[in-house]
């Protein structure tokens, strides 16, 4: 017996639409400990939105052979001069990879290696980039209208985050006479 079906899930221009799609808002309340200036962190609204993320996982977290699929939606702003950004993680099964294509906005991604080398990538819509295993990264919206990307990666890898939470990135993604810098901590 064969059987034709429709599609779980709608990946249109920057939409993710389905039944099954995962839906979370990152907000400056929740990423108190990922923003270095602060001063300015305690002077801006907790509830100002800094990231939605939007997930289709097909197959349940750890399950080996499988792939998730995510869109990331990140808004323009900052925190003193430093560019909204995700939280950042390693894997958490460190040698897992990962691939972000740019659909819209500009941006940079940020790529620190386990001796804590920092690194980083120009976003802009159409580019394309594999995150190579033992390798944390996060995302930085240096334009003035929303970078959104899609995601790629295996559902066994995890994510890390208390690294990160704990000691950082060593490189930070600041604004200095308008343009992005990657400065260390
Ligand atoms: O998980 P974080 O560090 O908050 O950032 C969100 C990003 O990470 C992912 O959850 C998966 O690596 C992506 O969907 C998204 O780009
Ligand atoms: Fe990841």
């Amino acid at each position: 017996m064969s059987s034709i079906n429709d599609p779980a899930v709608l990946f249109q221009g920057t939409t993710l639409e389905g039944p099954e799609i995962d839906r979370v808002t990152r907000t400056l309340g929740d990423l108190t400990d990922v923003f270095s200036d602060k001063d300015a962190l305690a002077a801006m609204a907790a509830d100002q939105k800094v990231y939605d993320v939007a997930c289709y996982f097909p197959v349940a977290d750890g399950t080996t052979a499988g792939l998730f699929f995510g869109i990331t939606y990140i808004y323009p702003g900052k925190v003193g001069t430093e560019y909204f950004m995700t939280r950042g993680h390693f894997h958490q099964l460190r040698d897992r990879g990962e691939f972000y294509h740019c659909l819209e906005g500009e941006g940079m991604l940020i790529l620190m290696d386990e001796d804590r080398q920092t690194r980083a990538e120009k976003m802009y819509p159409g580019s394309l980039h594999y995150i190579p295993g033992h390798t944390a990264h996060r995302t930085a919206n240096t334009g003035n209208s929303m970078l959104v990307f899609s995601a790629f990666w295996p559902s066994d890898a995890g994510h890390d985050y208390q690294s990160i939470s704990e000691k950082g990135f060593s490189g930070i993604l600041v604004e200095q006479n308008g343009e992005p810098v990657l400065a260390s901590k």
